[in-house]
């Protein structure tokens, strides 16, 4: 079923292209005509934390790109100093039982579309990119940040445990031994540490050399043939993506499980008031 799903998506080879701009509430997309590939923008201020609304309009965003016969996807922020700042920890502290339900689930599904999205996709990260941003940064297939920003998944130093799918998107780039290193350690690591472990694939001056980076990778498949392409990206992500596709449930009865306990909640709070007084000086 996700076969033929992906081969109705597939990118026309050839054009013509549609010039699109498209605002939903949290997200822009911005189609080049010349070159046909989308601009996905996050621009929720103050951090791009992700809360229900941004999740379901980045996920409505990449199914956008993807019917529009886009030739690729490239994420990146509307903030000049921060990519996402993650999960918008306001969704898990002291939750709603039905809004904490949907916010996971969205989750879930912006994932699965960004991670098994069948066009080619890359990150310019143009600022900070903790935990949930670092989940998005590392579902695309190529990445390129700007100097003095940090990445990395964090979720231990917070008392939070990342989930399996988490880490698949980080073992997807990381070597396991330095993503289980990384993970256990909850590091942020610097763009110069990523740019060496190999978290991130460049280093650009500013938000337009990264674009355009982002945009010579997605263009080094213009050879390939597109059908061709997109189901070995598939093949590649599957075991991840069926994974998650056959444990939702399972996976949102756990996230609920864990966010209710009250250690994890007096963590939390602890950790938000920390944000907040350091916003404050
Ligand atoms: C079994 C499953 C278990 C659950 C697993 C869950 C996995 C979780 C994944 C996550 O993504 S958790 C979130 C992790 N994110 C962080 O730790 C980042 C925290 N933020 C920062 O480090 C900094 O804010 C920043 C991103 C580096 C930006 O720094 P800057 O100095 O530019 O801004 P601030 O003054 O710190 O923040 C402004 C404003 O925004 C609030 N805020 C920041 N991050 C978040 C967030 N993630 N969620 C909610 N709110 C956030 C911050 O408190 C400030 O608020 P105000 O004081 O202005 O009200």
């Amino acid at each position: 079923m996700m076969r033929s799903k992906l081969l109705s998506l597939v990118p026309c080879a050839t054009g013509p292209f549609r010039t699109m701009s498209t605002t939903t509430k949290l997200t822009t997309v911005e189609v080049n005509d010349k070159t046909g590939i989308a601009t996905l923008t996050m621009n929720r201020p103050p951090v791009n934390g992700l809360n229900l609304d941004l999740l379901r309009d980045l996920r409505q965003s990449i199914a956008e790109i993807e019917g529009n016969k886009s030739r690729g996807l490239i994420l990146t922020s509307s903030n000049p100093t921060i990519f996402s700042a993650g999960l918008d920890i306001m969704e898990m502290y002291k939750p709603d039982k039905e809004r904490v339900r949907a916010f996971w689930t969205a989750l879930q599904d912006a994932w699965l579309a960004l991670y098994g999205s069948s066009v080619p996709t890359a990150a310019a990260i143009n600022g900070h990119s903790p935990a949930g941003g670092c989940l998005l940064a590392t579902s695309c297939e190529y990445r390129v940040m700007l100097p003095k920003f940090t990445i990395g998944l964090n979720e231990t130093k917070l008392g939070i445990v990342a989930p399996m799918w988490f880490m698949s998107s980080f073992l997807s780039v990381l070597p396991r031994r330095e993503a289980e290193r990384a993970l256990n350690q909850g590091r942020m690591f610097t763009t110069d540490e990523a740019l060496q472990i190999g978290l991130v694939d460049e280093a650009a001056g500013t938000k337009e050399e990264a674009l355009e980076k982002c945009a010579q990778f997605i263009g080094t498949f213009a050879k390939v043939n597109p059908i061709a392409r997109a189901l070995t990206k598939q093949q590649f992500r599957a075991a991840e993506l069926e994974q998650l596709e056959s444990e939702r449930a399972q996976d949102l009865e756990k996230f609920l499980f864990f966010i209710n306990q009250p250690a994890v909640q007096k963590g939390l709070g602890i950790y938000l008031e920390s944000l907040k007084k350091k916003a404050k000086n």
